[in-house]
């Protein structure tokens, strides 16, 4: 235990710029200061902190169980700490980026957070193309959940309720794909909890610049973490050679090359080429691992 660990411990809930608001264990939020480059901290970090009158400050953060960051060339912005798992958020319209799906997903696999898509506006006539770029994805496993938060509100909260219930979820997802929907559709009073403090705060700035962290229920076991500015980003962080084994339709084929250094870009005997020459491997997330690598291996090799 830090010599801190007789202090209360307080979640950041939200930051802004140099301070935060940290949610005490009854429930009660406040501005917390940090001290010093030691309490550097993120929504999802639960810190040990002291009252100051009606503000408070952040002594310390106790240790991570997980970090969900990016790391662009010259910066490093981290997302959220602690969350159990993702929920990445497109829909038919507007067309995502499979890049950015991707990168999100690899984001997530090496913080070690499972994952789940949900495709939105599923009522949309689009939907069976959507449906069609997603197939790689599910062919490797992942869940996708079809729900359409304004056409089928009672569908949509019945599939996504059991998997949300009682876990800490980071929602991402780009613009104009219905987070905000979804923020409204499953917690009715959301905007009463990002509240005052925040809105000062912002002295009257557009609410969701910051990630924001939202009780699904009244007893605070179930959140939804939102965040914005999704757009594609830097995996800096990840080693070249590891970046295959991000990838589980890659992964499946990285142990039949001849290499054990194959970087699958040109070698001879490479079990993932073979799997992209045989359609086992969709060739649009072979590119994006070639370009991905190409951004990792300009810093290394
Ligand atoms: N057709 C259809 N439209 C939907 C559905 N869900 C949300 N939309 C619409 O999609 C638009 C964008 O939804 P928002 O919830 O504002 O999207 P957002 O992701 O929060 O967007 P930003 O605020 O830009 O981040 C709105 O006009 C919604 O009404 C749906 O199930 N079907
Ligand atoms: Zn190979």
């Amino acid at each position: 235990m830090s010599r801190f660990g007789n202090l209360d411990l307080g979640l950041v809930v939200r930051g802004h710029g140099r301070h935060y608001i940290v949610e005490d264990s009854e429930g009660k939020r406040r501005v917390c200061h940090p001290r010093g480059k030691r309490s550097d901290c993120v929504v999802g970090d639960m810190v040990r902190w002291a009252e100051t009158g009606d503000e408070g400050v952040i002594e310390a953060v106790e240790p991570r169980r997980n970090l969900l960051f990016r790391q662009d060339e010259w910066k490093t912005k981290s997302f959220a700490a602690n969350v159990d798992q993702l929920l990445v958020l497109v829909a038919v319209e507007p067309v995502f980026s499979e890049s950015q799906l991707a990168r999100a997903l690899i984001a997530a696999e090496s913080a070690g957070i499972s994952t789940r898509i949900a495709m939105n506006k599923t009522d949309l006539p689009g939907v069976a193309s959507a449906r069609a770029r997603l197939q790689p994805y599910r062919d490797m496993g992942l869940e996708v959940m079809d729900v359409a938060f304004v056409a089928d509100r009672e569908g949509s909260s019945a599939l996504l309720n059991p998997w949300l219930r009682g876990k800490r979820t980071f929602v991402m997802g780009p613009s104009g794909t219905g987070k905000s929907t979804l923020i409204n559709l499953l917690i009715p009073n959301a905007q009463a909890q990002i509240g005052d403090i925040s809105v000062a705060l912002n002295s009257g700035r557009h609410t969701t610049t910051t990630t924001q962290w939202y009780w699904v229920d009244s007893e605070r076991q179930t959140a939804l973490i939102d965040s914005p500015g999704f757009q594609e980003f830097g995996l800096q962080q990840i080693e070249p050679m590891q970046l295959p084994l991000l990838m589980p339709d890659l992964r499946a084929h990285a142990d039949h090359c001849r290499f054990y250094n194959c970087t699958h870009q040109h070698e001879p005997g490479c079990g993932v080429r073979e799997a992209v020459d045989a359609g086992q491997i969709n060739a649009s997330r072979y590119r994006i691992y070639g370009e991905i690598l190409q951004e990792l291996g300009s810093k290394r090799y």
